[in-house]
């Protein structure tokens, strides 16, 4: 099993590319099955979650070739309509699949997803969306079974916001027939991205970007070309990166407008950050300030920056308190900061994090994606070597993380 090898204390600089979205790549995957025209992809990052997508898509007959950061993929021989649990166990986000081939198929058998390391993120707004909008659905053995003939337009308002539930009712509302109304609807930038998308392939949306998604049905989709959003995670990722180890980095083919909160929080922390149209560049020389926040829907502060956050609290001058809004459980990290030397208290959905003089390389393990994250930034920072165990966690999100740290002076390897 894949390892990171990581030595503390090396400044970082030059320049780093940002790759696409992961949470915007995985839904437009899936919108390949609303057509059984070409849909072709750019900027596509090369991650785990990706080629599970793809596998996925593929069993159900989607012809999809995938080049460097291009996928072109076409719908018109999908004839197997559903999401076997050992593909959805390994990624939540097979759940993207159920909107679209109920719209367009009438029918799907998606296994539930169940808990994962962060929460425990049931889909029942999911549910909810398509029942309402005429589907039968039953749960069985595991699996989500729904049928509809026709999905018909209505006013959808979900309990809370969703991400992944918006996206899957909008999948669903393209094809439905007359008008769907999505209120409380998610504004994070990939559902945007998706929505851009979907209206390249003729459907008819107003309100993209807004909570409230005003979709008309139309008969079927065209094909269409699209380049995936910037991850704007993978981008707040390194700027956190930089400002724990120190450094002056430029990142490249990526956007500050969709990280306002997160950079905002950054400048707080003493970083110096300038900005274009496609880049940023971060600089910073000294030890970061404690920065305080609590995690919220889009446009505040992203839960998946948590965990990155945290880390650079932990070196920073001062105490911070971190609440945890979105997830439940989303504190795993903290067990494995402390390991490193970090001085982190939790109650309930607050951690208190006592920013400490140094951090002191051990081994440690990754629990979920950003943790696994939040430990490489902690180790860039720590004296010392750092082994990062299970960073299969890290692969299903990040593209060659790895490499693109060597590139600008990181001590790190994968090793096994
Ligand atoms: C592939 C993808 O895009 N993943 C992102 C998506 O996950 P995901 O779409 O799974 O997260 P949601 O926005 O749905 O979850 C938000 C909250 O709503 C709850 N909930 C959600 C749906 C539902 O039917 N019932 C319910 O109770 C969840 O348990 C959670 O507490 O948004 C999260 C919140 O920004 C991010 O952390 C994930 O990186
Ligand atoms: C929680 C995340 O992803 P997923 O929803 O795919 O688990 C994430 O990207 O941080």
């Amino acid at each position: 099993m894949d390892k990171l090898l990581i030595a503390g204390g090396k400044r970082l600089s030059g320049e780093i590319t940002i790759s696409g979205a992961k949470n915007a790549a995985l839904p437009i995957l899936c919108a390949g099955l609303l057509t059984a025209d070409t849909v072709e992809l750019s900027n596509v990052p090369n991650l785990h979650d990706v080629d599970t997508m793809l596998k996925l898509l593929r069993q159900m007959g989607l012809r999809a070739e995938h080049l460097g950061d291009k996928v072109v993929m076409n719908g018109n021989a999908i004839d197997k309509l559903e999401a076997p649990y050992e593909m959805v166990k390994t990624m939540r986000a097979s759940i993207l699949v159920l909107g679209p081939l109920v719209a367009r198929f009438g029918e799907a058998k998606v296994s539930l997803p169940g808990g994962c390391a962060i929460g425990s993120r049931p889909v029942d707004q999911h549910i909810k969306g398509l029942q309402a909008m005429g589907a039968e659905i039953s749960i069985e053995a595991g699996y989500i079974h729904a049928k509809a003939k026709k999905l018909k337009g209505t006013r959808i308002v979900t309990d809370m916001i969703t991400v992944t539930g918006t996206e899957n009712l909008l999948m669903a509302a393209v094809l439905a027939e007359g008008e769907t109304i999505l209120e409380n609807a998610a504004r994070e930038p990939e559902v945007t991205d998706l929505a851009n998308l979907l209206a390249a392939m003729g459907a008819k949306i107003d309100g993209i970007g807004t909570d409230r998604l005003v979709v008309q049905g139309v008969d079927k989709l065209h094909g269409a070309s699209h380049a995936v959003i910037a991850d704007r995670i993978e981008t707040g990722t390194f700027l956190c990166a930089v400002a724990a180890a120190g450094g002056d980095v430029t990142l490249k083919n990526t956007r500050s407008d969709i990280l306002d909160v997160a950079l905002d929080k950054l400048r707080e922390a003493g970083v110096i950050l300038t900005s274009g149209p496609d880049w940023i560049r971060v600089q910073m020389a000294a030890r970061p300030r404690a920065v305080s926040f609590r995690t919220t829907e889009y446009p505040g502060f992203p839960t998946d920056m948590q965990a990155q956050f945290m880390a650079l609290n932990c070196i920073a001058d001062g105490s911070s308190r971190v609440t945890e809004t979105i997830f439940e459980n989303r504190f795993m990290h903290v067990q494995e900061l402390n390991r490193l030397g970090a001085s982190i208290a939790i109650d309930g959905h607050t951690a208190t994090v006592q920013g400490v003089d140094k951090l002191v390389g051990a081994p440690v393990m990754a629990t979920d994606l950003r943790a696994s994250a939040s430990l490489v930034i902690a180790a860039l920072a720590a004296q010392g070597q750092t082994l990062i165990d299970r960073i299969y966690h890290l692969d299903r999100g990040y593209d060659r993380m790895e490499v693109k740290l060597s590139a600008v002076g990181a001590d790190i390897q994968r090793v096994n």
